[in-house]
């Protein structure tokens, strides 16, 4: 099925397959609707690339070693300048990131491609930075039920596991990315205070954290939403050094990007084809679909350095390899799969 976008398109140019349609009304669309008048936008965009990690950890069936690894290559090959690529924590609580080194040690670095991995205590971090992690990412959150379903501690806790792993990343010359999971609602406690996100986020970026993704790990926020906890957290941690996360699960994840876009965020998390969910927060979806966010950064004429047409062939790939139905709209409505 085309967009109401690329079949006005197609009828100026009938030759045209519908993913060169895709492709070029992206910039067809920024220039028809002045975007020039939306003054807060920024010019370009970090896309941080979280499929290999956020969306295969929830994957029943363990994906093969190699498939991981032809995934991320395809995702670098495409311009993605950060892919999150596995996670350093237990085997128990998560098996499909029980081939972290073999994925680390496996991947084509591609130079000026960052590849973060999660590590949630010292253990993690060691062994991440012997597989090669040239830098980590501490995940804490901004509710207690969902910190203890998710690392088997409180708020209080983590922080404190967290002040060792930015320490002995900053003796290491690792730079560490900091997550606070459900800034804009949890699955166990309902409704999450801005407040109390502005005070975790605060506490990560006081630790060395050069980066603190803001999660809706379930997916329930909405733009008010969204604008409302991002003044809050800006009070506390300037802006330049916020990211969104944001899973689609109510189909608000774009236009809660939007507003962040517009608060001065540019630095966007989101995982080909949609993929993922956090193994502690059933029910959630996968993040925002990497080509979704693609699609409308560009159609905004925002820069993200990132080759849409080869985005949606590794999201084509991954697809096959789990036999499943890309969630992204623009594959789908560009008859990729
Ligand atoms: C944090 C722990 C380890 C605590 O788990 P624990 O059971 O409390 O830890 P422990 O210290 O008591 O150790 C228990 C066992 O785990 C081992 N262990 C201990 N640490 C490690 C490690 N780093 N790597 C490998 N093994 C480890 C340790 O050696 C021991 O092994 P045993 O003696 O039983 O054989 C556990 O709860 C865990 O691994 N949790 C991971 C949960 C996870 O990965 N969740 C998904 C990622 S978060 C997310 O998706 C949200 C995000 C980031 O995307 C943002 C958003 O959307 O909001």
């Amino acid at each position: 099925m085309a967009t109401v976008a690329m079949r006005v398109y197609r009828s100026f140019c009938p030759s045209l397959s519908t993913r060169s349609i895709a492709l070029r009304s992206t910039t067809t669309v920024a220039r028809a609707v002045g975007v020039s008048a939306i003054k807060a936008l920024p010019e370009q965009v970090k896309i941080v690339e979280v499929g290999p990690r956020d969306g295969l950890q929830n994957e029943k069936t363990i994906v093969p070693t190699e498939v991981k690894i032809r995934l991320i290559d395809m995702l670098s090959e495409a311009g993605l300048p950060v892919i999150e690529a596995t996670s350093f924590v237990s085997p128990k609580w998560v098996p499909q990131m029980a081939d972290q080194v073999e994925v680390m040690q496996g991947i084509h670095r591609r130079p000026g491609v960052v590849y973060p991995v999660l590590t949630p205590n010292l253990k993690g971090f060691q062994a991440a930075v012997k597989a090669g992690a040239g830098e980590v990412a501490i995940f804490g959150a901004a509710s207690e039920l969902f910190s203890k379903k998710n690392i088997n501690c409180s708020v209080e806790e983590s922080l404190q596991r967290f002040e060792e792993v930015t320490k002995a990343a900053k003796e290491a010359g690792v730079p560490v990315r900091g997550y606070v999971s459900c800034v804009l609602g949890c699955p166990y406690e309902g409704k999450v205070l801005p407040e109390k996100v502005a005070e975790v986020a605060k506490r990560l970026y006081a630790m060395g954290c050069y980066e603190i993704s803001l999660g809706d790990t379930i997916g329930v926020g909405t733009a008010g939403g969204m604008g409302e906890m991002l003044a809050a957290v800006m009070r506390e941690v300037p802006v330049d050094a916020l990211a969104v996360h944001c899973h689609d699960t109510y189909g608000q994840a774009l236009a809660n990007i939007l507003v962040a876009l517009q608060m001065g965020v540019s630095v966007v998390d989101s995982s080909v084809a949609g993929l993922g969910g956090c193994p502690y927060a059933q029910g959630a979806s996968g993040n925002v679909a990497t080509e979704d966010v693609v699609y409308m950064l560009h159609g905004l004429g925002i820069r993200t350095g990132v080759d849409l047409a080869k985005l949606m062939d590794a999201g084509a790939y991954i697809c096959r390899a789990l036999n499943r139905r890309t969630s992204s709209k623009v594959a789908q409505a560009s008859c990729k799969l």
